[in-house]
């Protein structure tokens, strides 16, 4: 297949990456076309391996793909929506982001076919080029509109180590990774660890397990429906990996609060419920997201 990734961070270079070695062509959009188009994946500290890819800075070159991949983050969204309403709208187009509020972007626009894919990996781009696999975590996807299926050539790219498993609701799995992320995302910022802290120092733990037990309190378990093993287990398989708003944080980036933080607390207001210890998270977050080159 011809697959377009939009935005060369670190999830879209690793999907780049593993869709390359399962024989796709792909073509990174990126903002900035003096990149190297070779791009490599850091899989341990013993293996790397070149991706081959191409580059392109026009959205009009990726009007011949097959399937174009969604990776930048939330608040990217809103400066590629004319791009996007210029696409072919039979293209298919995959999201892939954390949080909520992508859903609401999605649904203003035109195209037939929308996916939503859920990620667990944890990966890390180290530099222009190169991105860190720090943990392998299984990619969920499912129809968000129209009638599109990944197809079986897409679904084939599976393996051990770039996992794909499709799902027939895809709303409930992207809101089970919301609270993953609402987990893990706001203490590892605040504390600048590493997701392993989390498990391994017992005063993260506990705040993390007290955060938890408030948003079943607040939505039920059946709602969520996330095992407290399933949370240790993320934060053991993606122990090295910085969270995605911590590396945000650290390169003066803005962090995608809104979507994972907000998001999750304005649908407990709607249950008229409060997370109050989430909520200290998200007035803490707001006050140490300083403004980076990139506020969109
Ligand atoms: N990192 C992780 O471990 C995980 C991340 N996620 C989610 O995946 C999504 C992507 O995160 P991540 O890869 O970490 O983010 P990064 O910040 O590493 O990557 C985002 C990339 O998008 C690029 N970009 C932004 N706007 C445009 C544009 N208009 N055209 C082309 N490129 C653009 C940026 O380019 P530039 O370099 O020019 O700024 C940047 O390289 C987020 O929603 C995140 O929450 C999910 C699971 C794990
Ligand atoms: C899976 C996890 C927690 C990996 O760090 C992530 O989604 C993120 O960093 O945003």
């Amino acid at each position: 297949m011809k697959i377009g990734i939009v935005g060369a961070g670190a999830i879209g270079m690793l999907f780049g990456a593993y869709l390359s070695q399962a024989k796709h062509e792909v073509t990174f959009l990126v903002r900035d076309i003096n990149l190297n188009n070779r791009l490599y994946i850091e899989k341990d500290l013993n293996s790397t391996e070149q991706i081959h890819c191409n580059l392109a800075n026009n959205m009009e070159l990726l009007h011949s793909m097959d399937l174009i991949i969604i990776a930048v983050k939330y608040h990217h969204l809103n400066k590629l929506k004319a791009d996007l309403d210029r696409l072919p709208v039979q293209i298919p187009l995959l999201f892939i982001q954390n949080g909520l509020l992508h859903l609401k972007f999605i649904n203003q626009l035109n195209q037939h076919h929308i996916a939503v894919g859920s990620v667990l990996h944890g990966a890390t781009k180290v530099n222009s080029n190169t991105v860190r696999h720090l943990g392998v975590g299984i990619t969920t996807i499912g129809v968000y509109k129209g009638r599109y299926k990944m197809t079986n050539e897409f679904i084939q790219s599976s393996s051990s180590d770039f996992p794909l498993e499709i799902t027939n609701d895809i709303e409930k799995v992207v809101l089970r990774k919301v609270v993953l992320n609402c987990l893990i995302n706001p203490l590892t910022t605040i504390a600048q660890v590493p997701n392993g802290e989390l498990v391994n120092n017992e005063s993260f733990h506990t705040i993390m397990r007290n955060i938890y037990e408030e948003i079943i309190e607040a939505f039920g378990e059946d709602f969520v429906e996330l095992s407290w093993d399933a949370v240790v287990l993320l934060c053991e398989k993606t122990k090295n990996n910085r969270s995605s708003m911590l590396t945000d944080y650290e390169n003066d980036r803005v962090m995608e609060i809104d979507t994972i933080v907000g998001a999750l607390i304005g649908e407990a207001k709607l249950r008229n419920k409060r997370l109050p210890i989430l909520h200290t998270f998200y007035l803490l977050l707001t006050e140490m997201n300083r403004v980076g080159e990139d506020h969109h």
